[in-house]
C-alpha cells in the first residue's frame, strides 16, 4: 500500500476544496492507515471530501459489474481525472479478497459456502470478460473502456479495489469511493462516521468521540465476522474476547441469505431449552469435527512466506477456537462434558 503517492492525493483533494486533518503512515500491524494531526471532539470534522474527488460506482441495485467497470475505466485511462486517487490504490499484489484470490486456495476455506463464493467470483468475472453477460449488464466492457485491452487479471483487480473501498451513502443510495475517508481501517466498535451526503457537495468524515492527535482514526465496516472480513476485505479483524463464531458457523446462518449489514447475526450468546442447547452443541460439534477432518490441500508453508496461506490458516484456527469456546460454554450450561 504505497505511501509515496499520498502527498499528491492530499494536494489534489485540497486544491478541489477539501479539508484534511490527517497524516498517512503504517500502523503497528504494518497496515497503511490515517492518523489524526490534531485532537477532535465528538462530531468534529476529520476530513471534508469534495464531490469532485468522489468516484460514483453505482447504485445499491446494480450488478457487481458496475463498480468493477467504473474502477477499470479509470485504471485504463492515462488521463483519468482521478489519477491522484488511482495512484494511491494498493497495487494488484498488495490486496486480496475473493475477487482476486488464486483458486488454489479455495479448499482452504474449509467451508462449502465460502469455497463456492470464491469460485463464483471467478466464474462471474470470466463471463464478464467473455461478453456472456453483456445482454443483461448495465454497461459492457467496451462501453466503459472502448477497445482497450482487458485481461481477467484486470477485472479481478478492479473488482477487488472497488469492493474493498466503496461505501454506501444512505441519502443518495449510491456506492461511493471517497478518497481520504477510504484510508480509515476497520475497528468494529469505532464510532466515527461518514455524513449522509445531504447536500451533495461534500462528504464529511466525522469524529464519533474524542480523538487525540496522533491516534489512528477508524471506521466500522460493519459487524464483520472473521470469515466475512477475509472474503470481503482480505484481513482478519482484531481477535475478540470472548471469541466470535465465523458467519457460516452462527446459529442464524442461512446460505441463501448469508449476510446483510442491516441484519447481522446476533451478538447474544445462544440460549434456549435444554433440548435446543443440546441441538446447538451437536451442530457446532459437527462443524468442528468436519473442519478437523478436512485435509489441507496445500503443503505446509512456513509463516510469513505466503500472505493468503497464513490468512486462511489463521482463519481456520480462529474458527476452531471460537467453536470450541462455544461448545464448552453450552456444555457448561447443560452440565455435561464437552466432546472435543
Ligand atoms: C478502505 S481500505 C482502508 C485503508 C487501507 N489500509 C489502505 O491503505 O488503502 C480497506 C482495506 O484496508 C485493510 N484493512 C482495513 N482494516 C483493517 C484492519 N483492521 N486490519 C488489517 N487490515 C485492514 C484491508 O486490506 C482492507 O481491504
Amino acid at each position: 500500500q504505497p505511501l509515496d503517492k499520498i502527498e499528491n492525493l492530499f494536494k489534489w483533494v485540497r486544491d478541489l476544496g477539501g479539508e484534511i486533518h490527517l497524516e498517512v503512515k503504517n500502523n503497528r500491524h504494518g497496515v497503511r492507515g490515517a492518523f489524526a494531526t490534531k485532537s477532535f471532539a465528538e462530531n468534529d470534522v476529520i476530513a471534508a471530501i469534495p464531490s469532485a474527488t468522489i468516484m460514483n460506482t453505482g447504485s445499491f441495485n446494480e450488478s457487481f459489474a458496475v463498480p468493477t467497470l467504473t474502477v477499470l475505466r479509470e485504471l485504463k485511462d492515462p488521463h483519468s481525472r482521478f489519477k491522484p486517487y488511482v495512484d494511491m490504490w494498493p497495487k494488484p499484489d498488495e490486496l486480496v479478497n475473493s475477487c482476486n484470490m488464486d483458486l488454489k486456495y479455495a479448499p482452504m476455506w474449509k467451508s462449502a459456502y465460502w469455497e463456492k463464493n470464491m469460485r463464483d467470483w471467478d466464474l462471474h468475472l470470466r463471463a464478464l470478460l467473455a461478453g456472456e453477460l453483456d445482454a443483461d449488464l448495465e454497461y459492457t466492457i467496451k462501453e466503459m473502456v472502448g477497445n482497450a485491452e482487458v485481461t481477467l487479471d484486470d477485472l479481478k483487480y478492479a473488482c477487488a479495489i472497488s469492493s474493498t473501498r466503496y461505501v454506501s451513502s444512505l441519502r443518495r443510495r449510491r456506492l461511493l469511493m471517497a478518497p481520504i475517508f477510504d484510508l480509515a481501517n476497520h475497528w468494529r466498535n469505532c464510532s466515527s462516521s461518514l455524513s449522509a451526503y445531504e447536500t451533495g457537495d461534500f462528504l464529511y468524515f466525522m469524529a464519533g468521540e474524542n480523538i487525540n492527535a496522533g491516534d489512528e482514526v477508524c471506521y466500522s465496516y460493519g459487524s464483520l465476522r472473521d470469515d466475512y472480513a477475509v472474503a470481503h476485505y482480505g484481513f482478519l479483524p482484531d481477535l475478540e474476547d470472548p471469541p466470535r463464531l465465523a458467519l457460516v458457523d452462527t446459529p442464524d446462518y442461512n446460505p441463501n441469505k448469508p449476510y446483510s449489514h442491516d441484519e447481522p447475526p446476533s451478538e447474544e450468546p445462544f440460549d434456549g431449552t435444554p433440548a435446543e442447547l443440546r441441538a446447538e452443541m451437536e451442530r457446532l460439534q459437527l462443524i468442528y469435527n468436519e473442519i478437523k477432518a478436512t485435509p489441507d490441500v496445500l503443503p505446509p508453508t512456513p509463516k510469513g512466506q505466503d500472505y493468503v496461506y497464513d490468512l486462511l490458516k489463521a482463519l481456520e484456527e480462529r474458527r476452531l477456537n471460537a467453536l470450541a469456546y462455544e461448545i464448552r460454554r453450552i456444555a457448561g450450561l447443560l452440565n455435561v462434558k464437552a466432546e472435543l
